[in-house]
């Protein structure tokens, strides 16, 4: 089977403060890709059936999609990501992210191997201009709250007014409510976090990027969503991403006490 090779570089980049610069001039993940912020990846996310391309990673993979993490400064984003991506968490002194950076992970999803470029972006909002941009390549989005921050639950809002503006009509969005390790800590309740989620019709789960909990769950839900959207075969029947949500996080026994 031939096999395409995708350009090379480092895992992850970083497009920095000086990548507040129009998508595809930062350095690092941004580098040399124009007008589009990802290189390696078709509009639609895919690549073309039975043709496995090579990642960064020297991993092959048959689909790929860009997921971006958003949420204020603080929330636990890059820890998410860290934890995901390298199963480790990133325990003291808090450094927030500067600009945006990314990291890829190839999941096996149903025998078919899924690409994720997950880029982190900064909560901070100086940098809001920066991530902005980045929005509308954006397959999916986890927008994350920290469960033992009010005023990081009450942005949600205001962070799904921003993803209306900037982000694709048909983005595939989820809502996570982090740091529920902390429980001396918490201030938003687990059904607070529900209720807003079924206002706005999105999909739920809590997690803690330092326990691990459902931290794998996250990814590989919005991993089966788009594979299922991109790759649709006859007779499979649909992927409902709020049905496999509520029944995975049920199992895990994460989040009822
Ligand atoms: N207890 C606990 N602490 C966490 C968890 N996730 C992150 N933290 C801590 O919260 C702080 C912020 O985490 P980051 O991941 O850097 O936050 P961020 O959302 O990336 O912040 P910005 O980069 O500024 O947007 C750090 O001190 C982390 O150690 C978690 O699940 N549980
Ligand atoms: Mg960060």
């Amino acid at each position: 089977m031939s096999r395409k090779k995708t350009p090379r570089s480092k895992g992850g980049g970083r497009a920095s403060p000086s990548s507040a610069l129009p998508p595809g001039q930062g350095n690092g993940g941004a580098r040399g890709a124009g007008r589009r912020l990802s290189p390696e990846l078709p509009p639609n996310g895919a690549a073309l059936p039975g043709r496995p391309s090579l990642s960064n990673s020297g991993e092959f993979y048959d689909v790929a999609f860009k997921v971006m993490l958003v949420g204020d400064s603080g929330v636990g984003k890059t820890c998410l990501l860290v934890r995901f991506k390298d199963g480790a968490f990133l325990a003291g002194s808090f450094i927030s992210t500067v600009g945006i950076d990314f990291r890829n992970k190839v999941l096996t999803v149903d025998g078919v191997k899924v690409k994720l470029q997950i880029w982190d972006t900064a909560g901070q909002e100086r940098f809001r201009s920066v991530t902005h941009a980045y929005y509308r390549d954006a397959h999916a989005l986890l927008l994350l709250y920290d469960v033992t921050n009010r005023a990081s639950f009450d942005n949600i809002q205001a962070w799904l007014t921003e993803i209306h503006e900037y982000a694709q009509q048909d983005v595939v969005l989820m809502l996570l409510g982090n740091k529920v390790d902390s429980t001396q800590e918490r201030v938003v309740k687990r059904e607070d976090g529900e209720k807003l989620a079924k206002e706005y019709g999105v999909p739920f789960m809590e997690t803690s990027a330092k326990s691990g909990l459902n931290v794998e769950l996250a990814f590989t839900a919005i991993a089966k969503e788009l594979k299922h959207r991109s790759m649709k075969l006859p007779n499979e029947p649909k992927f409902k991403l709020h049905d496999y949500v509520k029944k995975e996080v049920r199992g895990s026994g994460c989040c009822r006490s």
